[in-house]
């Protein structure tokens, strides 16, 4: 007799379990449909605060939380100013320079999602303005950083540290971001030069043709897999606003007093002719920069007269070139290789070249064109620049002569080589542009991209900017 063995795959069973197997299809299909949408705006996101000695700029960093072929892309999302000047400023009143922060934070806190705020990191890097702060008052610079600090830990972010960055790891990033704006870091040849003018410091670095005589002066490192050894030195002192202090201040102690009763009339060949005001002399010899003198609260009469020749020998006044402990110094006893090779110049170099329109020309007609400035009269400058800010206004004539007398004279630029300069606009320090370079793999963005500021293989960002942002770490010491 025939058993029928009962099939347990009988129909009822087949159709409940196409239905479950089908209702899973449909609900991964669901999913990761949902899921779509949200994959494309999955962003991580880094801070970085760079305390400069004229201003705080605040940079919002992204880059995809999901990476298609392991290549991210971190790019510059958003740069907040702070208002008022850079923190080093609130050495009477610690606790504003916290304060100062709170709008671009807020804004920070805008533009990046919620969800993503307890991971993000935020650093701040201070630089000349808060060396020359330590130098005069160390309690006040501990205060200024302490009141930076708690305001960053006060917000969701993951907070990682405020620091005085040396001017050393200054120099590195200024030209790990040249380069890697023009390119230079994929190519085993030819790098660039880097020349930074900030406010209170100026930086020169790049790949020395000798040997480095000063280990001070040396820094290597490891990009895209090759060795760089780089002469670098920055001048403390030596940045535009502070050269302005020297450079008057040398000027005031020579000018003879006519009588007791009338304040010393400075006549100044670095200002327009018919600039006249009045300074008290607190605000030329408040830093550390020069000797305290006797005179501080007194006025005295800022006369402009014009001439570029004259300024350009007062300006010559701030550097010693008269000794040199090595084979060849720029100034000041430093040691120096002798420059070659392009440079890139930014910060003031290019915001003050690029106002005279001074960019590209040679050595001789860029000095015939400043001696013209310099001798218009400021009524005029004054009247056909009338929204430009009346005090860069009125120093342009000084900068770009100080400039020049760096390059010439300081760094020892000459005519022959004067046009290996490009005076370029770069976004301000960023230290992680720089950082996420580092681990940077696949080819650059050209300059005209500038915003995204790094392509490749990025593990996690965030973890290298952490450890980046332990900078003697990747300098090795
Ligand atoms: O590097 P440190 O020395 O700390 O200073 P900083 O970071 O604050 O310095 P910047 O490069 O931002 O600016 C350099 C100087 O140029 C000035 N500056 C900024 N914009 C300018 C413009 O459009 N024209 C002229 N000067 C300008 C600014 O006030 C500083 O004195
Ligand atoms: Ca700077």
């Amino acid at each position: 007799m025939e058993v029928k063995v009962k099939n347990p795959w009988h129909r009822p069973v087949v159709i409940f379990l196409a239905c479950v197997i089908t209702a899973g299809i449909i609900i991964m299909v669901a999913i990761s449909v949902v899921q779509y949408k949200p994959l494309h705006q999955k962003y991580k996101y880094g801070i970085v605060l760079d305390a400069g000695s004229s201003h705080t700029s605040v940079f919002i960093y992204e880059w995809p939380a999901e990476k298609e072929n392991n290549t991210g892309m971190v790019r510059q999302k958003h740069t907040c100013n702070v208002q008022g000047k850079g923190i080093s400023s609130y050495s009477d009143n610690p606790m504003g320079a916290g304060t100062s922060l709170k709008d671009c934070m807020e804004e920070a806190k805008q533009k990046i999602p919620a969800h993503r705020h307890h991971e993000t990191p935020v650093y701040l890097g201070a630089t000349a303005g808060m060396r020359l702060l330590k130098m005069e008052n160390e309690e006040a610079s501990e205060k200024v950083l302490d009141s930076v600090a708690r305001s960053l830990k006060d917000l969701p972010f993951s907070y990682q540290g405020a620091r005085i960055i040396s001017g050393q790891e200054e120099g590195a990033f200024g030209w790990i971001t040249v380069n890697y704006l023009s390119e230079n870091l994929r190519k085993p040849t030819g790098t660039l030069g880097a020349l930074d003018l900030g406010g209170a410091s100026t930086q020169i670095t790049f790949v020395p043709q000798q040997e480095i005589e000063s280990h001070d002066n040396s820094i290597d490192f490891r990009l895209y897999g090759n060795d760089y050894h780089l002469y670098t030195h920055s001048f403390l002192c030596y940045g535009k606003d502070q050269a302005l202090k020297l450079s008057m201040g040398k000027k005031i102690e020579s000018t003879p007093k006519a009588d007791e009763t009338h304040p010393i009339e400075l006549r100044d060949p670095c200002f327009h002719p018919g600039y006249n005001f009045t300074r008290t002399a607190q605000t030329v010899f408040n830093t550390p920069c020069m000797k305290k003198v006797k005179m501080a609260n007194e006025n005295f009469f800022h006369v402009g007269t014009g001439n570029w020749s004259q300024c350009r020998q007062s300006i010559r006044k701030i550097f010693n070139t008269s000794y040199c402990p090595y084979s060849r110094c720029s100034f000041n006893g430093v040691f120096q290789p002798s420059v070659s090779g392009n440079f890139g110049a930014f910060s003031a170099f290019f915001f003050v070249m690029d106002f005279l329109k001074l960019t590209n020309d040679s050595l001789d007609l860029t000095k015939q064109k400043l001696a013209t400035y310099c001798s218009t009269p400021w009524k005029e400058i004054a009247e056909t620049h009338p929204h430009i800010n009346k005090k860069y206004l009125s120093e342009y004539c000084f900068s770009a002569t100080y400039i020049l007398t760096l390059l010439e004279d300081g760094y020892k630029f000459t005519s022959n080589n004067w046009n290996d300069i490009s005076f370029i606009k770069k976004r301000k320090l960023t230290i992680v542009l720089d950082e996420a370079d580092v681990v940077v793999q696949t080819t650059p963005k050209s300059l005209h991209q500038a915003e995204v500021i790094a392509v490749g293989a990025v593990a996690d960002v965030s973890e290298y900017l952490h450890a980046i942002f332990q900078i003697p770490s990747i300098f090795g010491k």
